[in-house]
């Protein structure tokens, strides 16, 4: 791996943005060419890709695509005897414990902290839904994350553009960072905080179009344009058409070796070679919040994809806080809890409410 020390991949104003919002730049932990602080944690851009593992990889997404969008079969309840299945999802739950089931340890280890939310938005605050367009949240839903924001410091890390998930959501009081948290923006302000991927945006819309063409072809497939990322969704595609999807999208990104791919829920997401996720989103809302290296502080992310791994790994490794995954099927995750829905994500956003009233 390459180190990159391209500065103008920085936003060009990202320390005029910060002021704006209130940020001391002190708080910053990434900067611009000319700012006194540290830029090492930065950008890194690996070597060009040489074309042999071509083959394999196309193989291999395509095996990521089929197990990144698992068949869930009912459990039967017909039988006295639990079923493997019933077994195996016994013993994920008692690896992946229930937040609503084990809320007090949660609260009770929350109790003299400052709480800090991160929310994904598609499958944690809105169900998954066929037509990506359409998937809304509920107004329920919407009334128990403007409540959460009034007491914690609430943030959503979405791979949506940052418009389109502002859009869904509706509440300019929270924190938003969109592109799997390439484009993230503070609360009540038409400004933007931290770009990180800015210089690819060409790049991004040029491949755009040419995904475009191919989905043309395939029945059911659809392209988003998430400013910074780009999602191929082949939700309502056939499965035998799975590998056509795969290959031609494979052969595009030859073409981009500052581009990779990336696996969701039937989607796959093109963006840039940064490092930079929903992760590294996490800690620097936190240290842009102030709210970084504190034993007074409890971050709580729930999310239900791959992509959220990144800041559950975060939390984990750096033994900071709760990753809660929202998930009824077994999957191996670096969250600590578990949510069955988004139902049970509106319950749990309710009684955090009800819990911090309470304590108030
Ligand atoms: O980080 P997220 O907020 O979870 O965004 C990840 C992707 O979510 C959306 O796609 C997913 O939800 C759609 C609507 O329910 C569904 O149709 C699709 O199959 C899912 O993958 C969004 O459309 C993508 O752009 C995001 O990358």
């Amino acid at each position: 791996m390459e180190k990159n020390h391209n500065a103008s991949v920085l936003t060009e104003s990202a320390s005029l943005n910060n002021s704006r919002l209130g940020l001391h730049s002190a708080l910053l932990p990434y900067s611009p060419p000319d700012a006194v602080f540290s830029s090492s944690l930065f950008l890194t851009i690996p070597r060009k890709k040489t074309g042999l593992l071509d083959d394999v990889l196309s193989t291999c997404w395509l095996d990521a695509m089929k197990s990144s969008s698992p068949t869930h079969k009912k459990l039967k309840d017909f039988s006295t005897e639990p079923t493997d299945t019933e077994i195996a999802h016994r013993n994920w739950m008692l690896k992946y414990p229930s937040a609503l089931a084990s809320f007090e340890k949660i609260t009770s280890y929350a109790k003299g902290k400052r709480v800090v939310l991160f929310l994904d938005y598609d499958g944690t605050l809105s169900p998954i839904v066929d037509n990506p367009d359409r998937a809304f949240m509920s107004n329920n839903m919407r009334l128990a994350v403007k409540n959460v924001a009034r007491y914690f410091p609430t943030a959503i890390i979405s791979g949506r553009s940052r418009d389109k998930v502002l859009e869904f959501v509706g509440l300019t009081e929270l924190y938003y960072a969109g592109s799997h948290g390439m484009d993230i923006m503070g609360p009540g302000k038409e400004v933007n905080l931290f770009q990180p991927a800015s210089e690819f945006l060409p790049m991004i819309d040029e491949i755009y179009r040419s995904l475009v063409d191919i989905a043309k072809e395939i029945e059911g497939a659809t392209v988003e344009n998430n400013k910074f990322c780009i999602s191929v969704h082949y939700r309502n595609v056939d499965e035998k058409s799975w590998t056509t999807i795969a290959e031609s999208v494979h052969d595009i990104m030859k073409n981009y070796p500052r581009l990779r791919l990336t696996h969701g829920r039937k989607v796959l997401e093109v963006r840039p070679v940064l490092n930079w996720d929903k992760g590294k989103a996490v800690e620097f809302l936190l240290e842009s919040l102030g709210l970084s290296n504190s034993d007074n502080v409890l971050p709580i992310y729930v999310g239900d994809d791959r992509t959220d791994e990144d800041a559950f790994k975060v939390l984990r490794e750096g033994n900071r806080g709760y990753g809660i995954l929202v998930s009824s099927a077994p999957k191996e995750s670096n969250a600590f809890y578990s949510l069955r829905d988004p139902s049970e994500v509106l319950e749990f956003l309710r009684s955090l409410v009800i819990w911090k009233k309470a304590s108030a």
